[in-house]
């Protein structure tokens, strides 16, 4: 049987997913090792990045050309607000984020290029492409929660994070968004396909930088 477009895709991207899985960030935050200031710069950030993900979700919606579409990219942009925030409050209290250190953060640059890289497929690229440059967001991270869970320690200080991305209700809309995805691409072009390919792999390599930047604790250089 020949392979699906988001089966393709997926196997494409498999160093990146690899160099993911290996991520010092990752193997840390399984073993219950990440140092603090890492997990809190993550978390800041990524809070940061949710509101705008939501936002980008919000746009698919209204673009969508079927109710299906419609109805999930709706309900992931007030998931994404919602359940993840809730997820980020709860790590604010327990890593000792104050309101006011994660209200006066500003996104670094690995940050805002990714949400800015999102916000412009959204502004100015395809329906199509937009929709691969958010599969992502749902398809690595329900990967990594399920690679990890299995080598977490226990106790761990982050086993809520990794439960939320290795639970199914997660890895269930994960299928949906890739089925939504699949259904775009098989009623486009070749170049759209092509371009949709590119949108994924940018949208990867954005994940992998993330990490790498709560790692690295990253700032602006000036
Ligand atoms: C950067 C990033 N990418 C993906 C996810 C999972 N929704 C997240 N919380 N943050």
């Amino acid at each position: 049987m020949a392979m699906g477009f988001c089966d393709q895709i997926w196997a494409d991207v498999a160093p990146l997913r690899q160099a993911i899985l290996a991520h010092p960030f990752l193997t840390a935050l399984a073993d219950g090792t990440l140092p603090r200031d890492s997990f809190q710069h993550y978390i800041v950030q990524d809070s940061l990045y949710l509101a705008e993900y939501a936002r980008t979700l919000a746009i698919a919606a209204a673009r969508a050309p079927s109710a299906a579409g419609r109805l999930e990219f709706s309900d992931g942009a007030k998931v994404a607000v919602q359940v993840e925030e809730a997820l980020h409050q709860a790590f604010f209290a327990q890593f000792g984020v104050s309101a006011t250190t994660a209200q006066g953060a500003e996104p670094t640059p690995s940050c805002l290029g990714y949400t800015s890289y999102l916000a412009s497929l959204a502004a100015t690229r395809s329906y199509e492409e937009l929709v691969a440059g958010i599969l992502p967001c749902f398809w690595v991270y329900w990967e990594v929660g399920c690679a990890i869970k299995p080598r977490a320690v226990s106790p761990n200080p982050y086993a809520p994070w990794i439960e939320t991305y290795a639970d199914p209700g997660f890895g269930a809309a994960t299928d949906r968004v890739r089925a939504l995805v699949d259904e775009a691409a098989a009623a486009t072009t070749p170049a759209v396909r092509d371009a949709m390919a590119r949108a994924f792999r940018n949208a990867t390599r954005y994940e992998w930088m993330f990490w790498d930047s709560a790692w690295r604790l990253e700032s602006w250089p000036v």
